[in-house]
C-alpha cells in the first residue's frame, strides 16, 4: 500500500491539476489508456487536423459557383495520417516522460485503477493506492449500440477510425450527433461514399431548431443521409467488405461497404472504476454527481477530498468545460478555506463540420419556456450572411446568425450560428452574454470592421430591436 497526499485518475484534463505548489508533496497519476487523454490523442485535435484538410478538398468542387474551376487531384490519406499522429503521439509521449521520469514527486502508474473505498484504490495490477486528496478525471467512452455483427473488425469509433491504412471507399455512418457530423463531411471530402443512418428525422437535435433543420438539409446535399433509418445486422461479405441491413421508411435494404463508423454518444468511465464501492452518487445518465465546487457527492453530501471534473461527471462532454473544471479544481485543492465555484453559465460550443455550427445559451424552444417562465418578452432575429457585402462575396446561400433575447433589457439568451467560421463569430456573442452586455450597445457601442463577415452578427444584434428608444416607444 502507497500514501500519496494527491492522486489523480486520468492523465487528459487531470494532468493540468498537478502545478508547481505540489513540489515537495507525493502526487500519483494514473491512467491505463493513452497518456492525454481523449482530446489530445483521439478526439478534439486529430479531428481538427482532419478538418482543415477536408475543407481545402472541398473547396475546389465549390469554387467553380463564383468562376473558379479548380479539381481535387487526391487525398493522400495516410500521409495526412502520419503527419496528424507524428505530432500527436510524440506530444502524448513526451507528457508522459516528463510525469514519469522527470518529475521526482510524481509517481505514474500506467494502469487502469478501480476504487475500493472513498480514499482507497486497486488498479489493476493489484497495487494499493490510498491518497488524501483524489481527482477523479476519468472522461467518457464510445457507446456500442447492440447490433449483430457490431464487433466485426470494420466496424469503428471516433477512437480508431483516424488511424486506418486505408481512405474507405464507402463508409457507413451510425448517429446523427457531433461525430456523425465532423466524419460524414471529412470522409464524403476526402472522396468517401459516405451513407449516414439516422434513427430520427434530422440531424444534431440538441441544436436549436433552425440549425438542426438547414443543417440536415446541408449534409443531404452532401451524402447519403437515412432519416427515420436503422442498422438491424452487420455481416461480413467474402470480400473482405460488409454487408448492413438498414430498416428505414421504405422499408429493409441492404448496403456494402469497406468501413463503418459508430458514433452513437459516449458514456462516463464510472462504472469501470467501482464508484459503487466508493459510495458515490451517480446522475441518472451515470456520471458522477459533483456539487458547484467540484466536490463528489455521497448521499447528496460532498466527500472530503474527492473531486471529479471533465466527462466523467459534466452534463457537457467538452473541452473547454472540462480544462476550466480542472482550473477549479486546481485551485480548490490549494485553497481549502477559499473554494471556488465552476462557472457553467454560457457554455458555448462548435460543430466542426460543413457548414460549421456554434452555439452558446438557450435554443428557440427553450428561449420561448424561459420567457413564458419569467414573463419575458422574446425576440429572435435570423440574419443570412447573404445580406451582408462578405456573404455576397462568397456567394453564401447557407450561413444564418439567429439570436434570441429579452426585448426590454437586450440580454441575450441564445446565439446559434452555421456557417462559414461560425465558431469564430460566436465568440464576441459568448463574451457578451458572460460579461452582460446588452445586444443594442454591442451593436452600436463599437465599430464594425467593414465589409468583414463578423457585419452579419452587428446586423442581427440590430435586427433584434432592442434599441432602448425603440423600447420606450413601444412601452
Ligand atoms: C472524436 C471527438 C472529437 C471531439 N472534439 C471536441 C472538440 O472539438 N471540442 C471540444 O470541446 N470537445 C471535443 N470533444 C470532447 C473532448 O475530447 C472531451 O470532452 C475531453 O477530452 C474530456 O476530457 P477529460 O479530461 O474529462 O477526459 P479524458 O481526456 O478522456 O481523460 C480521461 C483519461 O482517464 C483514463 N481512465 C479512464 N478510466 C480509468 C481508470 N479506471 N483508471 C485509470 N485511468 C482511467 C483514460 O484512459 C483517459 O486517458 C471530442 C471528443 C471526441 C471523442
Ligand atoms: N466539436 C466538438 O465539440 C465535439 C466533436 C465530437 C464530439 N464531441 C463530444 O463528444 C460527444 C459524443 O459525440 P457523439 O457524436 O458520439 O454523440 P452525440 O450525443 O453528439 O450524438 C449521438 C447520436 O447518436 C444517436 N444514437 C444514440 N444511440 C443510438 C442508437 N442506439 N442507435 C442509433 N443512433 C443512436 C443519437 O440520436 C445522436 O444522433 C458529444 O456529445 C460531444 O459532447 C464534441
Amino acid at each position: 500500500m502507497t500514501h500519496y497526499d494527491l492522486a489523480i485518475i486520468g492523465s487528459g484534463s487531470g494532468n493540468s491539476v498537478i502545478t508547481p505548489e505540489w513540489d515537495d508533496r507525493k502526487v500519483a497519476v494514473i491512467d491505463g489508456g493513452t497518456f492525454g487523454g481523449t482530446c489530445l490523442n483521439v478526439g478534439c485535435i486529430p479531428t481538427k487536423m482532419f478538418v482543415y484538410p477536408a475543407q481545402l478538398a472541398a473547396q475546389a468542387s465549390e469554387a467553380a459557383r463564383l468562376g473558379v474551376d479548380s479539381r481535387l487531384e487526391g487525398v493522400r490519406w495516410r500521409e495526412i495520417r502520419d503527419r496528424i499522429f507524428g505530432r500527436i503521439d510524440s506530444i502524448s509521449e513526451g507528457g508522459k516522460r516528463y510525469r514519469d521520469e522527470e518529475l521526482e514527486n510524481v509517481t505514474l502508474y500506467s494502469e487502469f485503477v478501480r476504487f475500493t473505498g472513498p480514499h482507497r484504490l486497486e488498479t489493476a495490477s493489484g497495487a494499493e493506492i490510498t491518497a488524501d486528496q483524489i481527482v477523479i478525471a476519468a472522461g467518457s467512452r464510445p457507446v456500442l449500440p447492440d447490433i449483430p455483427g457490431i464487433d466485426l473488425p470494420q466496424v469503428h469509433t471516433s477512437d480508431t477510425v483516424m488511424r486506418v491504412e486505408e481512405l474507405p471507399e464507402r463508409v457507413l455512418i451510425l448517429g446523427g450527433g457531433y461525430i456523425a457530423a465532423e466524419f460524414g463531411f471529412v470522409f464524403s471530402a476526402f472522396g468517401s461514399r459516405v451513407t449516414m443512418a439516422v434513427r430520427s428525422g434530422a440531424l444534431l437535435r440538441a441544436q436549436d431548431e433552425t440549425v438542426s433543420e438547414r443543417f440536415t438539409e446541408a449534409a443531404a446535399g452532401q451524402w447519403d443521409l437515412r432519416l427515420n433509418t436503422t442498422v438491424q445486422s452487420l455481416v461480413e461479405n467474402p470480400d473482405g467488405s460488409v454487408r448492413a441491413m438498414l430498416s428505414g421508411p421504405a422499408g429493409a435494404s441492404a448496403l456494402d461497404v469497406d468501413l463503418i463508423l459508430v458514433a452513437t454518444g459516449r458514456v462516463p468511465n464510472t462504472d469501470r472504476l467501482d464508484t459503487a464501492a466508493a459510495g458515490f452518487d451517480l446522475e441518472p445518465d451515470r456520471r458522477l454527481a459533483v456539487d458547484e465546487y467540484q466536490r463528489v457527492l455521497s448521499q447528496g453530501e460532498p466527500v472530503p477530498g474527492i473531486w471529479a471534473l471533465g466527462d466523467v461527471s459534466s452534463e457537457h462532454q467538452l473541452k473547454h468545460v472540462a480544462n476550466l473544471e480542472a482550473r477549479t479544481v486546481t485551485h480548490n485543492l490549494l485553497h481549502p478555506d477559499d473554494l471556488q465555484a465552476a462557472s457553467h453559465r454560457f457554455v458555448p460550443a462548435a460543430v466542426f463540420s460543413h457548414p460549421q455550427i456554434a452555439s452558446v445559451g438557450l435554443t428557440e424552444v427553450q428561449a420561448r419556456a424561459y420567457a413564458l417562465e419569467h414573463g419575458m418578452d422574446l425576440v429572435m432575429a435570423v440574419q443570412e450572411y447573404g445580406s451582408t457585402a462578405y456573404g455576397w462575396a462568397m456567394e453564401d446561400v447557407t450561413g444564418f446568425v439567429k439570436l434570441l433575447a429579452d426585448r426590454t433589457s437586450g440580454r441575450l439568451l441564445g446565439a446559434h450560428i452555421m456557417g462559414h467560421e461560425a465558431s469564430m463569430l460566436l465568440q464576441p456573442l459568448v463574451q457578451a452574454m458572460a460579461f452582460d452586455l446588452d445586444a443594442y450597445t454591442m451593436a452600436r457601442g463599437q465599430y464594425w470592421i467593414h465589409p468583414a463577415l463578423t457585419e452579419v452578427v452587428e446586423n442581427a444584434l440590430l435586427s433584434l430591436g432592442t434599441d432602448p428608444q425603440d423600447t420606450a416607444l413601444r412601452a
